[in-house]
């Protein structure tokens, strides 16, 4: 596994509410099931790159843990489901809000919400040796430098090896694609000439500057 996975996998799944903080603070009932999304691997950025809002569009920002998948698989059984993880990122879950609460409302889809051009700015592969325990991962992100989010993945609702068994159970998984896991609270509207930086402590930062067009 390398550095450019990004351009090798076929999809990038994001799941949706998966901190308990979070549902706290929204007032949601704790889900039976992980609700997940597909961001197009169009939508993925490296650091070179700007997060462009589309014109006329509201933008959150949402640090995320990604986990690559690194072989492929169809219904893993939650006990061998880390043998399918090569490594992980980390990634924003750029979430155009003005189309999520309209979907919301109407039922429509979430694609354009969260799957515009330059929606996954990702960070370079971590191995998963790296990361020995992806339930201890201490996630922050700023935007010019103001802390914005701060969160362990020990908040997770769903965690690691069971996401991967219940998405691979309906979709098989495929080498280089991503499950981000779900933001921790925090998120907010982020603007033409912000920077957003963030990362998992001690293992990697990344930093994006946002345009618009
Ligand atoms: O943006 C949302 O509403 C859901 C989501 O992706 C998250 O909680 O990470
Ligand atoms: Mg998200």
């Amino acid at each position: 596994m390398c550095d450019d996975f990004v351009t090798k996998g076929t999809k990038c799944i994001g799941v949706a509410a998966n901190y308990n903080e979070l549902l706290k603070i929204l007032n949601k009932p704790v889900p039976k099931v992980p609700d997940f999304f597909i961001k197009p691997i169009s939508s993925y950025i490296k650091e070179c790159q700007k997060i462009i809002i589309p014109k006329g569009f509201k933008v959150n920002e949402e640090i995320e843990l990604g986990v690559v998948i690194g072989k492929k698989c169809t219904k893993v059984p939650e006990q061998n489901a880390m043998d399918y993880i090569s490594g992980y990122c980390v990634a924003l879950d750029m979430t155009a809000t003005c189309r999520l609460t309209e979907a919301r409302q109407t039922g429509g889809s979430w694609t354009l919400g969260k799957g515009f051009d330059t929606a996954c700015p990702v960070s370079g592969f971590i191995p998963k040796s790296k990361i020995p325990d992806p339930h201890n991962v201490d996630l922050w992100c700023t935007v010019n430098g103001i802390q914005k989010q701060n969160g362990n993945t020990n908040d997770l609702v769903f965690n690691v090896p069971f996401l991967v068994s219940y998405i691979s159970s309906y979709i098989t998984l495929e080498p280089y694609d991503v499950i981000i896991t779900g933001s921790p609270p925090g998120m907010g509207p982020v603007h033409k000439g912000d920077v957003i930086e963030g990362g998992i402590k001690d293992i990697v930062t990344i930093k994006f500057e946002v345009d618009s067009e």
